[in-house]
């Protein structure tokens, strides 16, 4: 696979003087295309600095973040916003989906501000509505439909766009079990089917099981990389509460 995303030598700082803070500390890795890859790592440990970083809702204090052609780090705020919009997708876990609109009309929101094509919207939107299994949902709003619906109209609204990547920061952390299994599974099946790219911040060793790659962060550096080869989710996810264990980290939720 070839690079996608090659991040080099970032540092972040926050403060300065005696409440200067080292969150990110000439940390280097490179993302390919079509990868789904995790970053877990102790509270503090620099991971929402890094994912606030890459995609773009924060600058870094120096190094570079190079998304195929373009150098993030070094672009202004004009077209920083442009790029933002047309190619990069965002899931938070607190969803962040308007009341007063629908769920299609939610997912339709980007496309709308890129002003594409009414009968091509919607067949976008009906296509990746069946992939999130959310097709009978389209025309409820917000407070009808559980977190777990919520968060798969939130993940459709990031991908309706086709970004070159995805930045999901604990998109699992307000749902039940069955509800994150259930988007998760979505996920997985998007990135393999359309090689869609992911970058996930979680905690959850579960949540991370459905990732090909996972890098632990601590102290602002790449502590240790795993990566899923042959193995199953399952035995993945046993081979990351192992390295949780050996990191000194916790492991949580069920297989
Ligand atoms: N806006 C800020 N101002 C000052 N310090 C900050 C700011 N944001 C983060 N930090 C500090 O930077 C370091 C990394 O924080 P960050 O939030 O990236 O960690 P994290 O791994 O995401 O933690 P958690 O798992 O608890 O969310 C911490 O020491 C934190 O206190």
């Amino acid at each position: 696979m070839d690079s996608l995303l090659v991040v080099n030598q970032i540092e972040k700082t926050y403060g300065k003087g005696e409440t200067r803070v080292q969150a990110l500390n000439q940390i280097s890795f490179t993302i390919d295309h079509g990868e789904f890859i995790g970053v877990m790592g102790p509270s503090g440990s620099g991971k929402s600095t890094l994912l606030n970083v890459l995609a773009t809702i924060d600058s870094p204090t120096s190094g570079d973040i190079c998304l195929e052609e373009e150098n993030l780090a070094k672009m202004n705020e004009e077209r920083l916003a442009d790029f933002r919009r047309t190619h990069l997708g965002f899931i938070f876990q607190d969803y962040f989906l308007l009341d007063s609109l629908t769920a299609k009309e939610n997912i339709l929101l980007p496309l709308a501000v890129a002003k594409e094509n009414a009968k091509e919207m919607n067949q976008k939107v009906d296509a990746i509505a069946t992939t999130f299994g959310i097709d009978s949902l389209l025309n409820q709003f917000p407070y009808q439909l559980s977190g777990g619906q919520k968060q798969r109209v939130a993940t459709c609204r990031a991908m309706i766009t086709n970004p070159k990547i995805i930045f999901a920061d604990e998109p699992t952390g307000a749902l039940d079990s069955k509800a994150a299994s259930d988007l998760l599974e979505s996920m997985s099946r998007l990135n393999e089917t359309h090689e869609t790219t992911i970058m996930m911040v979680t905690h959850d060793a579960f949540a991370a099981s459905f990732c090909r790659r996972i890098l632990f962060i601590n102290d602002g550096q790449v502590q240790k990389e795993l990566i899923r080869r042959n193995e199953s989710r399952k035995a993945f996810f046993q081979t990351i509460l192992d390295e949780l264990a050996r990191l000194g980290g916790d492991g949580d939720d069920a297989c």
